[in-house]
């Protein structure tokens, strides 16, 4: 994703304009008597986007424990699975997965718990620059948007170095996503035909950049007038989402918006930009979105997992090769 520069508090601040502020939406929704948001948060959508059901196919479920399992019927299925999910949706859920519910509460809890930092100590990792390691800041990249959005988030780059604030402290659990996205990446390997170990390869995985972002969306008193986080794809190669129960996540699928909610103690996967290009376009790197509600703040959890960064990605030509096709993607 593109990301963001330092917003200046007199957009949207509820305190002193001079003074920078990181958490603009939660600052503005705690400030009292906001009945109707402000016009810098004001989005129109089109009636097209307006447009959101209920998905009547079922959302692809990826069930963890077949992808480490050995008989070798068990892995033709999570292939198929998998290579169906990919290509149909860019986007499933997975289930039995073996992360104890009590460590996924605890990574959304270390995110509540920054976001309710007093703001003088957020301060220090306000956004200056995308590289920046640790960063938080509102909206998606206020230096280009004209509309923001309502949200706040902490953005830490996990591997291959390890970075977090130093306060609270359980964020360093979050590498640890590091191990089931690796198990996933294999098994999509092979369900593009390529070998278990090519993705890993040919993204360098081994120094591969793992991005974490917390987003803090607080209730808004007109969320149909507001936007949580814009349409977008995410860069990388896949993206793991928790979530704090409250839903709010919308994909694009077959030209429509449709609500995804994960069951209760699974994760929700998503694929990326640079498996799109290395798949040359067979799994789609799907746009979604995040909506607000007037009762109750969400907490998102993403894990984004990508190439180092200094792999070039490309349609894989063995892919290329095998299909007869020509590379829809160009350096
Ligand atoms: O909060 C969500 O559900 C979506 C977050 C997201 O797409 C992102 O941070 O890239
Ligand atoms: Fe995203």
């Amino acid at each position: 994703m593109a990301e963001t520069a330092p917003l200046v508090a007199t957009q949207a601040s509820p305190t002193t304009p001079s003074k920078r502020i990181t958490s603009i939406i939660k600052l503005l929704v705690e400030s009292p008597g906001l009945t109707n948001i402000p016009s810098t948060h004001t989005f129109t959508l089109n009636s097209h986007d307006q447009v959101v059901s209920d998905t009547e196919e079922p959302v692809p479920v990826i069930d963890y424990s077949l992808l480490i399992s050995s008989s070798p019927d068990q892995r033709s299925k999570i292939i198929h699975d998998l290579r169906k999910a990919c290509q149909d949706w860019g986007f499933f859920m997975v289930i039995n997965h073996g992360v104890p519910e009590r460590l996924m509460r605890s990574m959304i809890d270390a995110c509540r718990e920054f976001f309710d930092l007093p703001e003088e100590e957020k301060q220090e990792y306000e956004g200056k620059h995308v590289l920046d390691p640790i960063r938080c800041g509102t909206s998606f990249n206020t230096s280009v948007e004209k509309v923001f959005c309502w949200r706040d988030f902490l953005k830490l780059f996990v591997h291959p170095v390890f970075h977090s604030p130093s306060k609270p402290a359980g964020f360093r659990i979050l590498q640890k996503s590091k191990r089931s996205s690796k198990r996933i990446t294999k098994r999509i390997s092979e369900s593009l035909g390529l070998g278990t170990n090519y993705i890993d390869k040919a993204m360098n995985l081994e120094q591969g950049l793992q991005v974490s972002i917390a987003n803090y969306y607080p209730p808004c008193t007109q969320p149909e007038l507001a936007m949580g986080l814009a349409s977008h794809s995410d860069h990388g190669l896949l993206t793991i989402l928790i979530q704090n129960g409250v839903s709010g996540l919308q994909v694009q699928h077959k030209g429509k918006w449709v609500n995804m909610n994960g069951y209760p103690n699974s994760f929700l996967v998503n694929t990326g930009d640079h498996l799109e290009i290395l798949s040359n376009g067979k799994y789609k790197s799907v746009e979604h979105r995040a909506v607000v509600n007037k009762k109750a703040a969400r907490i998102s959890l993403v894990m984004a997992h990508g190439p180092s960064l200094d792999s070039v990605v490309t349609p894989a030509p063995e892919l290329l090769d095998r299909e007869g096709n020509a590379p829809a993607y160009m350096k």
